[in-house]
């Protein structure tokens, strides 16, 4: 039986034993004093307080590049999530096998929803259409949403909304980037002036070829 200790566990997460140890115990979950905490059990105590030992199935709709890679991308099954249908409003789509489903018709839109039990709706459509699928999909019993069209939705009470933005997480890097540089400079520049100042020969010249390159302070 692999275990593993909170402080183990703590070191990998990052924070203190103690309260790992005291936030577990909110799951019911104790680990034995010596040998810690069995990983398995640790791992299905964790997941169903997340509510992933539930199988959930999940719409999308929108079945053009992203959709189709979403549909493909074999990692939501492992944690509880089962595409139960693909939806696309182009006819030429319907019937057409992508990852193993047939893409149906966005006509069957509320059929689909309440034969399947959908509660979680996945839109990858233009962000043209992506209000009109939307309160299609509240209207047919979908109350959680992860939009990845460019578009705010508006959904009434009851109904949760998660947007995907990838362009957002690249101007985060870009921004952390932006600062680096400017560290980095700062600290060059830093540099350069603690620099002791030694004889002017040819290789501190300056581009005019007789300024010294770095100047005393
Ligand atoms: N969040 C992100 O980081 C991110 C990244 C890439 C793309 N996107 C967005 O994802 C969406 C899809 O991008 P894509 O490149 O896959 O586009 P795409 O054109 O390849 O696919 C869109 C699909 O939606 C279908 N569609 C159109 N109207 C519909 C409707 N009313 N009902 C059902 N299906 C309908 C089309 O037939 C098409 O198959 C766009 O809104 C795009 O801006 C977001």
């Amino acid at each position: 039986m692999p275990t593993v200790s909170s402080e183990e566990l703590a070191a990998a997460a990052g924070v203190n034993s103690a309260k790992l140890r005291k936030d577990f115990s909110y799951l019911g979950s104790y680990g034995t004093r010596g040998v810690g905490y069995d990983v398995e059990y640790l791992v299905y105590q964790i997941s169903r307080e997340l509510g992933l030992t539930q199988d959930w199935p999940v719409v999308i709709v929108g079945i053009g590049n992203l959709g189709a890679a979403l549909a493909n991308y074999g990692g939501f099954a492992s944690r509880g999530f089962r595409v139960a249908a693909l939806i696309d409003a182009d006819p030429a789509m319907a019937g057409k096998q992508v990852a193993g489903i047939a893409v149906q018709h966005s006509d069957g839109l509320e059929k689909i929803i309440s034969d399947n039990g959908v509660s979680i709706g996945v839109i990858t459509t233009p962000p043209s259409v992506a209000q009109q699928v939307c309160d299609r999909l509240v209207a047919a019993g979908v109350t959680s949403i992860l939009n990845f069209a460019p578009t705010v939705l508006s959904v009434p009470d009851g109904v949760d909304v998660r947007k995907v933005d990838l362009s957002i997480e690249l101007q985060i890097l870009a921004f952390h980037e932006q600062r680096k540089a400017g560290e980095e400079a700062a600290l060059n520049e830093a540099a350069a002036l603690a620099a002791p100042v030694g004889r002017a020969d040819s290789t501190d010249q300056g581009p005019d070829g007789d300024v010294p390159a770095v100047m005393p302070a």
